[in-house]
């Protein structure tokens, strides 16, 4: 969730225009549930869009050859560790022009990557090792940022002159990669998006 939240913090018209789409299919009188997926296609580019930019195993999971075998020319002998470059597969910028940018657009139909290979094809693994939790977590990612969205604005936190306070885009070197912490300020859109969130607090 640091990369939806560093996402919206950083691109506030991807948020407004998010918000505008759930407010437009869903109205303000319900939290958002599965059902509604099929409607919101811009909030599922940006959910696509948050897998690519800010791919959370760079180097995905190390394998081991098990036999000797030739890749592209090269030998690769049985016994050799080999890590999927997936960070520099998500920067391609043949197959996602201005790469460095969060454009949820570009999965949209006409736009610049609509028919490119899909960050869902390479960031969960490949082959009989393939992540096991990517229906859950793609189904996860969708379910908490259009809950988000329909309820909270996402916004930098100011200080005490009012100033807003720059982001921490730092990481940690980790295999899962750690964003942040950043201080920011999440706040109920209204109070009917307040009393949506009281409803269902334990
Ligand atoms: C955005 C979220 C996630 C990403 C990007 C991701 C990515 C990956 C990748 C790249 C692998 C290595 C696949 C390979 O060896 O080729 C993997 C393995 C695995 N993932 Fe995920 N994963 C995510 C969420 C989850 C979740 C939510 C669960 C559990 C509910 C999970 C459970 C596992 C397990 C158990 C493996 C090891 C599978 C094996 O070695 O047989 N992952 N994941």
């Amino acid at each position: 969730m640091m990369n939806f939240v560093l996402a919206m913090l950083k691109y506030p018209d991807v948020q407004r225009r998010a918000q505008d789409e759930i407010d437009n299919v869903i109205g303000k009188d319900r939290l958002p549930s599965f059902e509604d997926k099929e409607q919101l296609p811009y909030v599922n580019a940006l959910c696509v869009e948050l897998l690519r930019w800010q791919v959370i195993n760079p180097l995905g999971v190390t394998h081991v050859a098990a036999e000797d075998d030739v890749y592209c020319g090269f030998r690769i002998p049985a016994g050799t560790m080999i890590m999927p470059n997936t960070w520099a597969m998500a920067r391609d910028d043949d197959l996602y022009p201005d790469p460095l940018n969060f454009k949820p657009e570009r999965w949209l139909p006409g736009g610049s990557s609509f028919n490119s290979l899909r960050p869902e094809e390479y960031v969960f693994g490949y082959g009989r090792r393939l992540c096991p939790g990517q229906v859950w977590a793609e189904h996860m990612i969708f379910i908490a940022a259009v809950s988000l969205l329909a309820v909270f604005n996402i916004e930098k936190a100011l200080d005490l002159k009012g100033n807003p306070i720059p982001l921490n885009e730092d990481h940690k070197p980790a295999i899962v990669r750690l964003l942040g912490p950043s201080k920011c300020a999440i706040t109920p859109r209204s109070e009917k998006a307040a009393s949506l969130v009281r409803d269902i607090a334990p």
